[in-house]
């Protein structure tokens, strides 16, 4: 479904943000990124829609190289992948439903898109979106009424509503606390599984990447240090990745038996 093929990024300053990345995600794989700060998890991100140009390489979404398309098309293909970011990135005087439906912007031509009038199988279909995440009840509220929790939740109803193949997630849970974090990352999961969705993710927790992913993909100075199973993370392969530090802490959370009461409810 996304292929990356000899992936480089370099910044104009000079800093080698991605070397050569291989990787492959199939259709309705939830892949976690993890790595230190400066790793690369941001541009890898940013250069699969293309937010940041990719110096060299290929990204192959379903066959088609967005690393070479022009505006035009571009616009087309990345209705393809919905994304979630850190700072829910909501305009915060419109209302949730408003917010939800700009995940449509880019299927409407100009006119309605600047007059924002949208079709009723668009206002059905956030309607529904916002009773799967819970937040019917809120869908007049302005955006800036809301608690962080309920802001991702409807940045993932605007992903969403595109009805993407890929999502782009960027640290989805970095700006909650970690029971809302929990919550969060189930609900992008579930999402994914439901509609046969690709996510990568990318984030800073380890122990919550591996409680909810199968599969981790670990970068370390732009260059891919672990692919595999969370169970694979051993304090060694952290190490790896991540330099020094007690490991046994972080990946005990992942057995905190309170944390699996609250998953059972
Ligand atoms: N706009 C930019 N101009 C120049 N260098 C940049 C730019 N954005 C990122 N970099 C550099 O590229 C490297 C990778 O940065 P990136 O933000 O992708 O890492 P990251 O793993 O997402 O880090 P973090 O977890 O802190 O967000 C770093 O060395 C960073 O300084």
């Amino acid at each position: 479904m996304l292929r990356l093929e000899g992936l480089t990024k370099t910044y104009k300053t000079g800093d080698q943000a991605l070397k050569d990345i291989d990787l492959e995600v199939p259709k309705g794989q939830v892949m976690a990124l993890i790595g230190p700060s400066g790793a690369g998890k941001s541009t890898l991100i940013r250069c699969i829609n293309r937010l940041v140009e990719p110096t060299s390489g290929k990204v192959l979404l379903d066959g088609t190289d967005i690393a070479r398309l022009p505006s035009g098309p571009l616009r087309r293909a990345r209705r393809e992948m919905g994304m979630i970011f850190q700072e829910y990135a909501l305009v915060e005087r419109l209302t949730v439903m408003e917010n939800v439906l700009s995940g449509r912007l880019g299927y409407v031509g100009f006119w309605r898109s600047f007059t924002r009038r949208y079709q009723q199988a668009d206002v059905d279909e956030a309607f529904r979106l916002l009773d799967r995440v819970g937040l019917l009840a809120m869908a007049d509220k302005r955006a800036d009424e809301l608690s962080g929790g309920q802001r991702q939740r409807v940045g993932i109803c605007r992903a969403l509503i595109q009805n993407p193949k890929l999502l782009l997630v960027d640290e989805p849970t970095a700006s909650l606390d970690p029971k809302t974090s929990r919550q969060i990352m189930r609900l992008i999961c579930e999402l994914c599984a439901e509609r046969g969705l690709a996510a990568i993710i990318n984030i800073h927790d380890v122990a919550l990447a591996q409680r909810f992913v199968s599969r981790v993909v670990g970068l370390r100075l732009g260059e891919i240090a672990f692919d595999g199973a969370p169970d694979g993370l051993t304090p060694e392969v952290l190490t790896s990745i991540y330099g020094e530090e007690d490991w046994e802490a972080t990946i005990e959370k992942v057995d905190d038996p309170e944390e699996d009461i609250e998953a059972a409810e």
